[in-house]
This record gives C-alpha cells, sequence and structure tokens, in this order.
C-alpha cells in the first residue's frame, strides 16, 4: 500500500492550498478528486465560472460602453448561448491546467476516483485510479453541494440549481430564481443584463441581510432598474414543469397564494456540507445537523489525524477563506512555521452588476452597539475617474469611531469594490484615523480617491472642524 504524510480527499481550493503548502515544505501528497477535472466549485462550477459570465454578460450587454458614450450596443452584439459560455469555457479550463501543473511542479499524486475513509489512516478508492493508500494524516476538503428540497423538480433542463445552470442550452426569455443570497443575486444581475426577465423570490423582506442597509438598498434599486423584479416575504410552495404546448416551461405557486410562470427556474437557496458517504461518523468524527464537519480551531476533528477545512466545515464558505483553511490546518498537523490561524474578519465580494464589498463594521452594527460614530460617504459620480468611466451609480462608506477617528468598516457598491476593498481593509486593520487618509497623495483621477473625500465627508458629518485637533 503507497504511504504519504497527507491524504487530501477534494481538489477544491481548500484542498488545492493545503495539498501544495504540504508539499512545498517537503511532505508526500496524494489529492483524490472525484470529478475528472480539477479545481472542485471554485473552479467548475462556483466562483471562476459565475465571475466570468458576469464578465461575459457585461460585454454583450454593453452596459459599460452605454455608460461612456450613451450608445445602446445590445443589439449589435446580440449573443447565442455558445458565445455566452465561450470565455468560461476557457477561463475554467486555463485554471484547471494551472492546478494540475502546481501539483506536478510539487510532486502531488493525483488520484480521479471517489474517497471513502477506511479508518483513521487509511483511505479507499473508487473509480479511475482505483486504490487503497495510507496517510499519517487525511484532510477533508469535499466542498458542499447546492441543497434541493424535496417536491421540486430538478431536471437540468428548466428546473436548474447553480450547478445544472452552467449546462443550459439557451438564454432563457425569463427566469424565476429562488433565494436572493449571493448566487441568486448574482445570477439574477448576470441574466437581466442580458436580456432576460428576472423574479428574485426571497423568503425575508430584503436581500443579502448581512450588508449594510444603505448598501443593499442601492443594491436593491440597482437591481430593480435592470429589470429584476423582486417578491420579498415569499416561499416557493410548488413547482411544476409545464407539457410542451405551453408558452412558458415552468409554473410555481408561492406561499402568499400568487402563481408564476417562466421559461426557467434557479433555485439558489443555500448549500450543505458534502460530508455524507466518506464513512466519518463511524470512525467518531462528528457530523452537525447541516452535514457540516466539527473541527476545532487548528481544524482537527475529534479523530487526531483527520482534518477537515472549506465548505464541509460551514460557515464562511467562500473560497478564499477555505484556501486559507486549508494551509492553516497543515500548519498544525506538521508544526510549520506561520498560518496559525485565519483572520478574524475578511471581506465579502459580492459580483453582482455593479459589485458590493464591505469590510468591517456596518452602521446598523454600530447603532446596536450604541457606538458614538459618524459616516463619510462618497460617491462614484462626483470623483473625476467615476465621470471618466461613465459610472452613474456607486458608493464608498465609511463607518468611524467618532471619539479617535478610526476607521471601523468600509461599504462599497459600484464598479471593481471587489478590488477597491482592499484599501479599506488596511485601513481598518491599521485603526488609521481620518486625518491620516486625508493627507495621503493618492494617484488622480483614480476611484481610490474616494477613500480621500469619504474621509473629509465624515470630518464634516462628526462636526470636527469645531474640533481642530486630533488626526
Ligand atoms: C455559484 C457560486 C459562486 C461562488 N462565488 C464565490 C466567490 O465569488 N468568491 C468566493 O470566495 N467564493 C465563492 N463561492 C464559494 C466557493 O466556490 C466555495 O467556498 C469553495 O469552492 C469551497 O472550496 P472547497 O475546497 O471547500 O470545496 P469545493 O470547491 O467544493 O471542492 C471540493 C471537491 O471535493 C470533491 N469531492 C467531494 N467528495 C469527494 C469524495 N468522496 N472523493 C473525492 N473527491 C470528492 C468534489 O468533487 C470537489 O471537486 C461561490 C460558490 C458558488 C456555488
Ligand atoms: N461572491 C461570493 O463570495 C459568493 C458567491 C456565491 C456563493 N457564495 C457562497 O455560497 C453560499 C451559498 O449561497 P446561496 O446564495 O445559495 O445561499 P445563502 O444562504 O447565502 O442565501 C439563501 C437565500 O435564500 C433565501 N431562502 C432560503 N430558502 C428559501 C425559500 N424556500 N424560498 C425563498 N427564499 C429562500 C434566504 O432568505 C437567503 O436570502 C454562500 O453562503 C456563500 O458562502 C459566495
Amino acid at each position: 500500500m503507497k504511504k504519504y504524510d497527507l491524504i487530501i480527499i477534494g481538489s477544491g481550493p481548500a484542498g488545492e492550498k493545503a495539498a501544495v503548502k504540504a508539499a512545498y515544505y517537503g511532505k508526500q501528497v496524494a489529492v483524490v478528486e472525484k470529478r475528472a477535472d480539477l479545481g472542485g466549485a471554485g473552479t467548475n462550477t462556483g466562483t471562476l465560472p459565475s465571475k466570468t459570465l458576469k464578465e461575459t454578460a457585461l460585454y454583450y450587454s454593453g452596459l459599460n460602453e452605454r455608460g461612456l458614450f450613451g450608445v445602446d450596443k445590445e443589439l449589435e452584439r446580440a449573443a447565442n448561448v455558445r458565445d455566452f459560455f465561450f470565455r468560461k469555457n476557457q477561463v475554467v479550463e486555463q485554471q484547471e491546467q494551472g492546478i494540475a501543473a502546481n501539483f506536478k511542479l510539487h510532486n502531488i499524486d493525483t488520484y480521479i476516483g471517489t474517497a471513502t475513509v477506511k479508518d483513521p489512516h487509511t483511505v479507499v478508492i473508487e473509480g479511475k485510479d482505483a486504490a487503497e493508500i495510507e496517510g499519517e494524516f487525511i484532510l477533508v476538503a469535499t466542498g458542499s453541494y447546492p441543497f434541493q428540497p424535496p417536491g421540486i423538480p430538478f431536471d437540468g433542463k428548466f428546473v436548474h440549481d447553480s450547478d445544472t445552470i452552467l449546462n443550459i442550452n439557451r438564454i432563457p426569455r425569463s427566469i424565476v430564481i429562488v433565494g436572493a443570497g449571493v448566487i441568486g443575486c448574482e445570477y439574477a444581475t448576470i441574466f437581466a443584463v442580458m436580456g432576460t426577465k428576472v423574479k428574485l423570490v426571497n423568503s425575508h423582506e430584503e436581500i443579502l441581510g448581512f450588508l449594510d442597509r444603505e448598501i443593499c438598498r442601492e443594491l436593491t434599486a440597482d437591481m430593480e432598474k435592470i429589470g429584476i423584479e423582486f417578491v420579498f416575504g415569499s416561499r416557493i410552495e410548488q413547482v411544476e414543469i409545464l407539457p410542451e404546448e405551453h408558452t412558458s416551461n415552468v409554473h410555481a405557486k408561492l406561499t402568499n397564494g400568487a402563481p408564476i410562470e417562466a421559461d426557467m427556474f434557479l433555485y439558489a437557496a443555500g448549500r450543505s456540507g458534502a460530508s455524507h458517504n466518506l464513512g466519518l461518523e463511524a470512525l467518531g468524527v462528528e457530523i452537525d445537523n447541516r452535514q457540516n464537519i466539527v473541527v476545532d480551531e487548528k481544524y482537527s476533528t475529534k479523530v487526531p489525524s483527520i482534518y477537515a477545512a472549506g465548505d464541509v466545515i460551514g460557515f464562511p464558505a467562500l473560497a478564499s477563506t477555505s484556501m486559507d483553511q486549508g494551509r492553516v490546518a497543515v500548519t498544525h498537523m506538521f508544526n510549520f512555521w506561520g498560518d496559525e490561524k485565519i483572520s478574524e474578519q475578511f471581506p465579502y465580494g459580492i459580483y453582482t452588476i455593479p459589485e458590493v464589498s464591505v469590510y468591517g463594521m456596518t452602521e446598523d452594527e454600530a447603532q446596536k452597539k450604541k457606538i458614538d460614530y459618524c459616516i463619510g460617504r462618497a460617491r462614484y459620480r462626483d470623483m473625476p475617474r467615476g465621470r471618466i468611466i461613465g459610472a452613474k451609480e456607486g458608493l464608498l462608506k465609511l463607518v468611524v469611531d467618532r471619539p479617535t477617528r478610526k476607521v471601523l468598516g468600509v461599504h462599497i457598491f459600484g464598479k471593481i469594490a471587489t478590488e477597491l476593498i482592499h484599501y479599506g481593509m488596511d485601513l481598518v486593520q491599521n485603526e488609521d484615523t481620518l486625518g491620516r487618509i486625508v493627507s495621503r497623495v493618492y494617484n488622480t483621477p483614480t476611484l481610490h480617491e474616494l477613500y480621500k473625500y469619504a474621509a473629509y465627508n465624515a470630518l464634516i458629518e462628526g462636526h470636527y472642524m469645531d474640533e481642530p485637533t486630533g488626526n
């Protein structure tokens, strides 16, 4: 039986980064992946495909150019479904090749097949590269899968989850999306700018409950502007695929009693941890009622040789945090230097059109915690760079601790928000003050000037002009 220092089950962001880190430090590593392609949801069905489709949708809709020149290019560029998926397929393939090359470079053995854990050190692989292998440690990085409630006839043709939506063979005329979480909102904006009539059904009265409410309102209003219709406070009760003679393909009934019909249906209301059928519970690994593996702060399970990282351990279930969890798990297994824990706060990047990105305290949290705060705002349209790129919408908002003038939170809605946030993240982490932000010279014209003008605005809003000292 072949022996390894570490066997990793799953080649998504958590598995890949853990494998490479362990191998980099000289450990013998094997990665088992049940799909023919490496990369997990991060590469194949989640992060990269949806982000590439967003760029494709922007290109074909001509939305960027519309803001720039007031010209509607939509008709000139009418896309078919092959065009829609062309870039996505290219990017996914390049990423898969990149991961395979990374594994090869680090002498990591890859087994294609489905893994089960036979005992605390043995993994059985069934499928193409069937084998039984032994490891000092096992890292379970099996990710998550779309939650499919009973009673919804998922057929991968008219009724989809976030995996099968990537296999559609035509762009729908209309779509009902259930769940205004990150997946639902991202796909709603992608389809809406591609010209699909979108209805977004959400059980709560608002979208993306963790966002600063003001940012949430701006995003909601903008989504309405591109034609998305919201149905709040309602759930899907029944979904039926209609016979061919109907003009719509899917009929759904809502808990509020209203019937809706559409060409396609996308259910995007949560994901579950892929912890089943691995044989873990029989070995004493604890699994919670949401199918997430329970781990300690070192990512170790109750079985000392078995660790778990990424979506399979639940919140926050992001590619960004999964990668770092994988690295941290490996650090603890082998007592490597550095990466002892992932940072407690992390940014959220929501790739709607336009994007949203946030870091740190929201205004609502500041109120709840009874913090003496003030707000600084700067709008894209008021910045020279914002005017140049034709950004009509967009807001950067700072939440500031009034007595100390330190930035507590940064909330951005607008173009490249997911890039701009990292400077704000540094401001919060370094406990930077308004005085220090305005004293820096920034390139002009840039969107980074939003920070400077939001800080000036906070100085006014916080009535600091009456208190000239401080920084
Ligand atoms: C539509 C969508 C968009 C997203 N967008 C973003 C984003 O913009 N930013 C972000 O940070 N996150 C995003 N995410 C979340 C991100 O994709 C996940 O958090 C991330 O992929 C989790 O990584 P992972 O390694 O834990 O698991 P995964 O990427 O799910 O990989 C797990 C791998 O394990 C394999 N596997 C499972 N069971 C077995 C077994 N028994 N044997 C062998 N192999 C097995 C699977 O085939 C899979 O390849 C998005 C998710 C979705 C669905
Ligand atoms: N940009 C990103 O970082 C990104 C993008 C996509 C996905 N993800 C990851 O994927 C995870 C799953 O995303 P998600 O959007 O599927 O789930 P989610 O949990 O974020 O949101 C689900 C939404 O569906 C609603 N809902 C639940 N059941 C419903 C029902 N029966 N009828 C109507 N509405 C219902 C909820 O109120 C909620 O708003 C996220 O938590 C995130 O970790 C991240």
